[in-house]
């Protein structure tokens, strides 16, 4: 039997489960206050505070350490990855503490993982990595040379929404052409086909979300950064935590935009009707890439719960493919399992090496 501790730091909670082969035994969420998490300058100087809280609660919930066979994390923003597995290795954590190519929480999975891991001699993975880049080639140019769209997001829960349909259609992942979107915080439009995800948009070119700007009108941006003289750490920051609801509405939990709208608000109705069409048009644009040949839409995240959402999202994308609404995320369960298969041989993990 394989005992497997599960860590999902993200950007509000770290998310930690322990599983015996497919049974979770517990999934505890604890979220961190912007106070709390304020206080650190870089995402890595959180690693001592989230992994004496994940020992914590282990003790809490009487799990030995000594009783896990391997942990699995959520792969932060290491340089391009294939899909599936990696070892966590010297090269990733050099790589996550020196060079990563973004800053975020997720950064600390596979430190935190290999940190508890080592001393007791078991082995650590990432699994589908935000960093997940299969991209088609063609879908890689920019209008200028030098700026490569990247292979960024929640490619986790996509891809797991992804196989969940194919086992539910009796078909392989491979033989599926799906555009599948995660709605969450942050929000990720994917085209999946050939048992690859051809191609994610995400932050820099995505639709508003929650907390992101999404893509924004390039000429303004840079004016804008030159008018306000906004550090680029700053304007990062601002464009990751603070956009999309955030920005217009002060909020990032689309219930309480839900309320403002029930309540008739103007504004937020505009607002959260704005970020559904746009996400639409996302779909349209990767329905385009493969001249609307779709077999599926799938939405899944939190906001897939909301009915109002999802129907806009599905009145300007319903004549593509039917869409098909799986909500909430199964990241844990994703981790778990993807980490069984590397354990039972029936997956073969792949190496990480460093890119200094
Ligand atoms: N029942 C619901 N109706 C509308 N939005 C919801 C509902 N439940 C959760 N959400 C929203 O889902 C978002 C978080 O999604 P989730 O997939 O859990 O997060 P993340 O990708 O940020 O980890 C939040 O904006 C939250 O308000
Ligand atoms: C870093 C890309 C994936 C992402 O946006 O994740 P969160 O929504 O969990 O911050």
């Amino acid at each position: 039997m394989e005992k497997l501790l599960i860590l999902n730091p993200g950007s509000t909670s770290t998310k930690i489960a322990v599983y015996e082969d497919e049974n979770q035994l517990f999934v505890e969420s604890i979220s961190h206050s912007a106070d709390e998490i304020a206080k650190y300058d870089l995402i890595i100087d959180q690693f001592e505070f989230r992994k004496d809280m994940i020992l914590e609660v282990l003790k809490e919930k009487g799990i030995e350490l000594a009783s896990l066979t391997g942990i699995v994390a959520r792969g932060g923003l290491l340089p391009p990855l294939k899909a599936g597995a990696y070892q966590v290795n010297d090269d990733m954590v050099w790589q996550l503490k020196n060079k990563p190519a973004m800053e975020h929480a997720s950064n600390l999975g596979a430190v935190i993982a290999d940190a508890i891991a080592k001393p007791l001699g078991i082995p650590a993975f990432i699994y589908d990595g935000v960093t997940v880049d299969e991209m088609l080639p063609i879908l890689k140019l920019t209008g200028l040379k030098e700026i490569k769209r990247k292979g960024i997001g929640h490619n986790l829960n996509t891809r797991a929404a992804a196989m969940r349909y194919a086992r539910e259609n009796n078909k392989t992942y491979a033989d599926c052409k799906l555009i599948v979107v995660h709605l969450g915080g942050g929000i990720s439009v994917t085209l999946q086909y050939g048992g690859k995800v051809a191609d994610i948009i995400n932050d820099e070119d995505g639709p508003f979300a929650p907390e992101r700007a999404g893509g924004l009108p390039s000429q303004s941006l840079v004016k804008y950064i030159e008018e306000t003289g906004i550090s680029t750490k700053d304007m990062l920051k601002k464009m990751k935590s603070r956009g999309g609801l955030v920005s217009y509405l002060g909020v990032n939990d689309s219930r309480e935009v839900e309320k403002m709208i029930a309540e008739g608000n103007q504004e937020a109705k505009l607002v959260y009707d704005a970020m559904a069409l746009n996400v639409a048009r996302k779909i349209g644009e990767e329905a385009a890439t493969v001249s609307g040949d779709v077999e599926a839409v799938i939405l899944t995240g939190g906001i897939a719960y909301s009915e109002y959402f999802t129907s806009e999202v599905k009145k300007y994308s319903e004549w593509i493919a039917p869409v098909i609404v799986y909500p909430g995320e199964n990241e844990m369960e994703s981790l778990a399992l993807g980490g069984l298969r590397v354990l039972r041989g029936q997956e073969q993990a792949h190496e990480f090496v460093k890119q200094a």
